[in-house]
């Protein structure tokens, strides 16, 4: 299922790598590289060969291709043995992001990080950070963003040619960074490809799930606009309903501005002033991704929004948690994904638009 193995036949440099580690002793690595450059082989690979002598953490925060699951997630995991995917290990923590490409979510990207890392710390000698193959534009922006923030003490860079120059020019003199070579047997995988590879992770992370009834007064709503206005009367509903040709599900006021969710009952072009009404397509909620999350803020796993009751105040979440994890869950959060349990992707959603 997993792309990167444990592979040994490996471009020299590695060894050299290593002799740094362990001479150097740095605590938090960064390992940097576009898209199939070889990081998570190359995390693998160092995880592998340091685990003998270091107790070792790992970061897998490429959300585009997440090896531990679940996806959407970033996630720490603290590897006892050997290994040789990173899908044999399991989250230990994992802080909830709601969409597999990182776009609109530099926030989520960069405390979740933060926050994985500073719990590492104190039980890692090393952790070793898989970051995503967005290095380009505003990814290389991100990429600033987190090496600002977190401090790297190594940054080994998978280079092609010098297409990560832009990102670690600001950390030259400041942060080591080693520049490794792209090993010549690491292979592109079409965008296809790697749409087929989600889709059996997700298919994998929600086997075995049971659907949930939980009633929207228990839980913290988090990640969407809804839930934090006044609710609108009978009345209000029906006038916009009538305004609009729309069947009005639910709606709220906070402060001068109305959100409606609702189904088109005509269909023809509307002129609405998005700043007086924010209107949400019903449809956009069925099969959303929403996060699991507990007191402390980190997720406890992602579920499928398969129902919502809006007069009742309950919603139906398929996930694949025990009663017991379900009684840990404090928050709801809505992701930006609509995904199906058999592993189809049914498209990403705007921040904006819920
Ligand atoms: N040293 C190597 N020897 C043989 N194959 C390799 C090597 N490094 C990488 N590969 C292969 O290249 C492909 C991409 O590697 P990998 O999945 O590690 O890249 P990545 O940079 O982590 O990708 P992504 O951007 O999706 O996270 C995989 O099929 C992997 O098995």
């Amino acid at each position: 299922m997993n792309k990167a193995k444990y592979i040994t036949d490996v471009p020299k440099d590695r060894e050299e790598a290593i002799g740094v580690i362990e001479s150097k002793r740095p605590k938090i690595i960064f390992v940097l590289g576009d898209i199939d450059t070889g990081k998570s082989t190359l995390i693998t690979y160092l995880a592998n060969k340091l685990i003998e002598t270091f107790k070792i953490g790992i970061i897998d925060a490429d959300i585009g291709q997440k090896g531990i699951l679940p996806p959407t997630t970033i996630s720490l995991t603290f590897p006892r043995d050997k290994f040789t995917s990173f899908s044999e290990l399991k989250a230990e923590k994992s802080y909830f992001i709601g969409s597999t490409t990182p776009n609109q979510f530099f926030g989520e990207m960069v405390a979740g990080l933060k926050r994985l890392v500073d719990l590492s710390t104190q039980r890692a000698d090393i952790i070793l950070v898989d970051l995503t193959g967005y290095v380009h534009g505003q990814g290389a922006e991100l990429k600033r963003l987190k090496i600002e923030t977190v401090k790297p003490d190594l940054i080994l860079a998978l280079q092609r040619r010098n297409e990560l120059e832009n990102i670690l020019k600001p950390f030259k003199n400041k942060i080591e960074i080693i520049n490794l070579e792209v090993s010549k047997d690491a292979k592109i995988h079409e965008p296809s490809e790697r749409r087929r590879i989600r889709r059996e992770k997700w298919k994998a992370y929600f086997q075995n799930s049971k659907t949930y009834r939980l009633s929207l007064n228990d839980y913290i709503i988090s990640g969407t606009q809804l839930f934090q206005g006044r609710e609108l009367t009978k009345e209000e509903l029906e006038m916009l309903g009538n305004l609009f040709k729309w069947l009005v599900f639910y709606g709220e006021k906070m402060g001068e501005k109305y959100i409606a969710v609702k189904a088109d009952l005509e269909h023809y072009s509307r002129q609405i002033d998005k700043r007086v009404l924010h209107y949400i397509d019903f449809e956009k909620l069925s099969n959303l991704l929403v996060g699991l999350i507990d007191e402390d803020g980190f997720c406890i796993g992602v579920g499928i929004l398969k129902l919502i009751n809006f007069r009742e105040k309950w919603i139906e979440v398929l996930a694949p948690l025990s009663e017991e994890e379900m009684k840990k869950v404090r928050e709801i959060r809505f992701g930006r994904i609509r995904v199906r349990e058999d592993g189809e992707e049914l498209g990403l959603i705007d921040r904006g638009a819920i």
